[in-house]
């Protein structure tokens, strides 16, 4: 995205220090270059909104990402449609609005409430030429801070956390100072950690409202979860506070407030060490179960049919034992190291590149939590 951004002619410095990054656009589609270089952009289907608002052309290439499933784009290219845009694809996406100009404001129902493409049309829609209303859009914490965002640099979106979002387009939009909240998933993750290792973690900044599913579901299964303070749990699954060893739980994921499906995976490797018996449903990708062939080789019990995954579980977490495994993809590959915190013995796992996309110095924190374990290849070279 950076790289994106920098190509067009964006200025960004970091602030390590204060973890502060500053985004100076004004030289943006002031170059000469830039529309050449935009027609270069290899990745950026998440600019495209932005984009074709403001050059009324866009060319970038399609979405990337795991392989978890079909990941069509087809409610971006009907929306980027409704707002007045011709959209063909050709191995990239290239994109003209109709009137050579920019965006015009339009209604647009989402057959399926996909977070990307919210995101996108609001984008497109907030700098569009009138008002656009999008309706069945996504819920995620995600859009609501985008739509803050986008409001705190003078857009007017309202809506955002409901299922329909009112837009009225503004023809420029200014800079803005933006706070970028709690990542859910990584917290999740650390939660997942604590009850994997029969252990306490206190983890912040944390938003529990937006946890509250995995919460609910730890809970069923013996944890104990403590709201400390505004943003601070406090995950416990040590022996002496929980009475006999964790239980198994059903889970089906679903968009958000549901159970989120980037949490899956290493919910299925929890259930691996939990008793009885625990039923996954994956709802939203339609392969996100790569990595049972992985747990499997640490001896899980799981069998899989279609998208749903019957788990067997454990007496003792420490049932599972070492293995050379592969990660496939991003929370495929942390379910792999939280099970590997757990089997007897080393386990190795390649593939972790793809694990950095989604995790800042993951094997520092879990060192720092007392875990065993060490990256043998350094961050530059992970894939
Ligand atoms: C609903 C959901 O859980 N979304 C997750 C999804 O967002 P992401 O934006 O990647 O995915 P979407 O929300 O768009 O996709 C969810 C579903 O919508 C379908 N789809 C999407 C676009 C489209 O044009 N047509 C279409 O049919 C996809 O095939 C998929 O089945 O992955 C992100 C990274 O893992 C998560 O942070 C999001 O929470
Ligand atoms: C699937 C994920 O990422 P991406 O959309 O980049 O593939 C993820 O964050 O779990």
């Amino acid at each position: 995205m950076l790289s994106i951004l920098r190509s067009l002619g964006a200025k960004i410095e970091f602030n390590e220090r204060n973890k502060e990054i500053l985004v100076n656009t004004d030289g943006v589609g002031r170059a000469e270059p830039c529309l050449e270089e935009m027609r270069k952009i290899r990745g950026g289907f998440f600019v495209i909104g932005p984009l074709l608002a403001r050059f009324g052309e866009a060319v970038v290439g399609l979405p990337g990402g795991c392989d978890i499933g079909e990941r069509p784009v087809d409610l971006y290219v009907r929306g980027l449609r409704a707002l007045g845009a011709t959209v063909e694809i050709n191995g990239r996406v290239l994109a003209h609005s109709a009137n050579g100009k920019g965006l015009v404001g339009g209604s647009f129902h989402l057959d399926f409430p996909s977070v990307g493409a919210t995101e996108t049309l609001m984008m497109a829609a907030s700098m569009a030429d009138g008002v656009t209303v999008l309706s069945n859009v996504a819920k995620e914490p995600e859009v609501i801070d985008l739509a803050r965002f986008l409001n705190d640099s003078g857009a007017c979106v309202y809506g955002a956390g409901s299922d329909k979002l009112l837009i009225k387009g503004k023809c420029q939009l200014r800079g803005c100072e933006c706070y970028v909240p709690p990542d859910r998933i990584e917290a999740g993750t650390f939660m997942l950690a604590a009850a994997i290792t029969r252990s306490l973690i206190s983890i912040s900044p944390v938003t529990p409202s937006h946890l509250s599913c995995l919460i609910d579901k730890l809970k069923i299964a013996g944890c104990k979860i403590t709201r400390c303070n505004n943003d601070t749990l406090e995950v416990s699954a040590i022996p002496e506070n929980v009475c006999e060893n964790l239980r198994g739980f059903n889970v089906r994921t679903s968009p958000f407030p549901g159970f989120p499906t980037d949490l899956q995976p290493p919910t299925m490797a929890l259930l691996t060490t939990c008793s009885g018996s625990s039923i996954v449903e994956e709802s939203v990708f339609d392969r996100r179960l790569g990595h049972v062939r992985e747990l499997q080789k640490l001896g899980a019990k799981i069998q899989v049919c279609g998208s749903t995954a019957l788990v067997f579980g454990r007496e003792t977490r420490s049932a599972l034992h070492s293995s050379r495994l592969r990660a496939a993809d991003l929370r495929g590959g942390v379910a792999l190291v939280l099970a590997g915190l757990v089997a007897e013995g080393t386990t190795e796992i390649s593939g972790i590149g793809h694990i950095g996309r989604g995790y800042e110095n993951l094997d520092t924190k879990l060192q720092f939590l007392g875990a065993d374990i060490k990256r043998s290849i350094p961050v530059a070279s992970q894939l």
